[in-house]
């Protein structure tokens, strides 16, 4: 498991632990941990070229006090001063241990901008053959876009020179992984005391590269604003010697329509291969028929066509019984879509909600939705941006460049557990506990996927697993198995995947498990 803190908990942590100890030892204790990653990367010190951007709060000083220690050890170490204050004792270290100083006036006349936006070439020339970059420009104290000379400076980096970052790559807020302009893209970021949420999501996560954690003693932090599951941390229920498949549990999907028929494929699929002892569907005829070919061991219902006009609930008791409902994918968004999610939400088993049945919520109004997810069972949404956005009322591209303040809305503005699809799965529980998915392969982007995932998911909650731990675990084995469908031989590059690719490779992912 990995724990990240809110930027408030980890100053307030920093401060009490501060107060009882002799001044500058928790950064003495950061730069030595920066400092030692930094030379294990660069596997010789000596005559090695580092470069530190140093901005003007203790993040830079960190840098600093690190490039002091590497340069002892005979590397050849520039301090490009990227703000006119600068961390003074850091400073002072680092000029002692024989330091390079690039200070502000002087990055200021190499960064001017050369023709267009390009950086000029005397900054390309001061800067080549950089080995290793270590970025202190900003940490946790960074806000909003990079100011003054920082921009131009991350823009000016030599792209062969590995970078390093110092708690958070500057550019990246450490509390939700926005990044509103430029920031440094890192190899590694070494990061003190515990991770920062903005390290686990993109885009900031996309910008971290390795997260090391080094630790300087921080005790006494609160819980975790997100938590990310390793495997190890995944553990579905594994069947007993005497179960039986009802005891197992028995999930029930509710899926493809008029329009659509592969969802409730792909989504019955990943259901048979989540766990639970049986999988029931219903549908229109046309769907359950192709059902009934693909996977002949799902026990299948049509439901009748309801005549025009006529709004009586769908009996959902004549499908049989099941210890959760997944409803939604290719559903429609039509009058019979909307009655089978409402009487889904209904029924007092745990539901989870997905594609056309997130659309058909997002179409009612506030408190008729209000009622319907107003249960005493769990209730998991698994939307992706676009589904979100109907959902909240809120932009797409706001949601994705700001997943967690809108996934925690979602759950406790709705009252349910709400899964975020997406190049980081976010999965917020009401509470506001999050857990960020580690396991994500861009290859995912694939249609269909999102089916996979949901007939996972519903699977795990069929099966007893909370809501929480169902839609984590679920996006975990599906990034798992997208991995091993996409690169199945070790050392050979990936090749594109479809969602029955993933699917096919569930089996494995969960073999990783134990
Ligand atoms: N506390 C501890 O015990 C320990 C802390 N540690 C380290 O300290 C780091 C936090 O240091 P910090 O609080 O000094 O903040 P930091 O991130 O250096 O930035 C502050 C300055 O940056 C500026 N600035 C902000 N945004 C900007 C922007 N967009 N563009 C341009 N400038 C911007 C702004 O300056 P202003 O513009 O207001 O003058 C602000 O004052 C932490 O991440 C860790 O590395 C470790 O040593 C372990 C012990
Ligand atoms: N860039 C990405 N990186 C990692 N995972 C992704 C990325 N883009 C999409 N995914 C994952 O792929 C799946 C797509 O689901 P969804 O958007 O519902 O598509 P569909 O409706 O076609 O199935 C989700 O699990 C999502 O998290
Ligand atoms: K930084």
């Amino acid at each position: 498991m990995r724990y990240a803190h809110a930027v408030d908990e980890v100053r307030a942590a920093e401060a009490a632990l501060m107060a009882r100890l002799p001044e500058g030892t928790l950064m003495q204790r950061a730069a030595a941990g920066l400092a030692a990653v930094c030379a294990q990367l660069l596997g010789g010190l000596y005559g090695s070229r580092v470069l530190l951007l140093v901005g003007s709060g203790d993040n830079g000083g960190d840098a600093l006090y690190a490039g002091a220690r590497l340069a002892r050890r005979g590397a050849h170490v520039t301090a490009a001063l990227a703000a006119q204050k600068t961390h003074p004792e850091g400073l002072a270290d680092f000029r002692a241990a024989g330091g390079r100083v690039l200070d502000y006036a002087r990055l200021e006349s190499l960064l001017s901008p050369g023709e267009g936006s390009a950086p000029s070439s005397a900054a390309r020339r001061a800067f080549e053959g950089t080995d290793l970059v270590i970025d202190g420009l900003t940490g946790i104290g960074g806000r909003g876009a990079l100011r003054g000379l920082y921009g131009a400076l991350v823009r000016a980096l030599p792209e062969e020179a590995a970078v390093v970052a110092c708690d958070i790559p500057s550019g990246v807020d450490a509390d939700t992984g926005e990044v509103a302009d430029t920031a440094v893209r890192a190899d590694v970021t070494v990061t003190f005391g515990t991770l920062k949420p903005g390290l686990l999501i993109d885009p900031g996560a996309a910008h971290a590269g390795v997260v090391e954690l080094v630790d300087i003693g921080l005790t006494g932090l609160p819980e975790p604003a997100v938590i990310a599951p390793a495997t190890a941390d995944v553990r579905p229920p594994r069947p007993e010697a005497e179960t039986d498949k009802y005891r197992r549990g028995v999930v029930g999907v509710i899926a493809g329509g008029a329009r659509f028929t592969g969802a409730a494929l792909l989504s019955v699929g990943a259901a048979l291969r989540g766990g639970a002892g049986m999988v029931r569907f219903a549908s229109a005829a046309r769907v359950v028929a192709l059902v009934d070919a693909r996977w002949p061991e799902t026990v299948t219902t049509v439901l009748p066509e309801a005549a025009p006009g006529d709004d009586t609930e769908p009996d959902l008791d004549a499908v049989g019984r099941v210890q959760a409902w997944v409803v939604g994918p290719g559903l429609g968004v039509d009058a019979r879509g909307e009655r089978l999610v409402k009487a889904t939400l209904r029924s007092e088993v745990p539901v989870l909600v997905d594609a056309d049945g997130l659309t058909v919520l997002a179409g009612l109004p506030a408190g008729v939705r209000r009622a319907l997810l107003d249960r005493r069972a769990p209730t998991l949404l698994t939307p992706h941006a676009g589904e979100l956005s109907r959902l909240l009322n809120v932009g797409r591209d706001q949601i994705e460049a700001r997943r967690l303040v809108h996934v925690r809305a979602a759950a406790a503005g709705l009252g349910v557990t709400v899964l975020l699809k997406g190049s980081t799965t976010l999965v917020a529980d009401p509470g506001g506990q999050v857990r960020a998915n580690l396991t994500g392969t861009p290859w995912l982007a694939t249609a269909g996927s999102g089916d996979v995932l949901s007939g996972l998911a519903g699977a795990l909650l069929a099966q007893g697993v909370d809501a929480a731990d169902a839609g984590a675990w679920a996006a975990h084995l599906h990034g798992l198995a997208a991995r091993i469908a996409a690169a199945p031989r070790r050392g050979l590059a990936p090749a594109p995947i479809t969602a029955e690719d993933v699917l096919a490779a569930l089996p494995e992912a969960f073999a990783q498990l134990s």
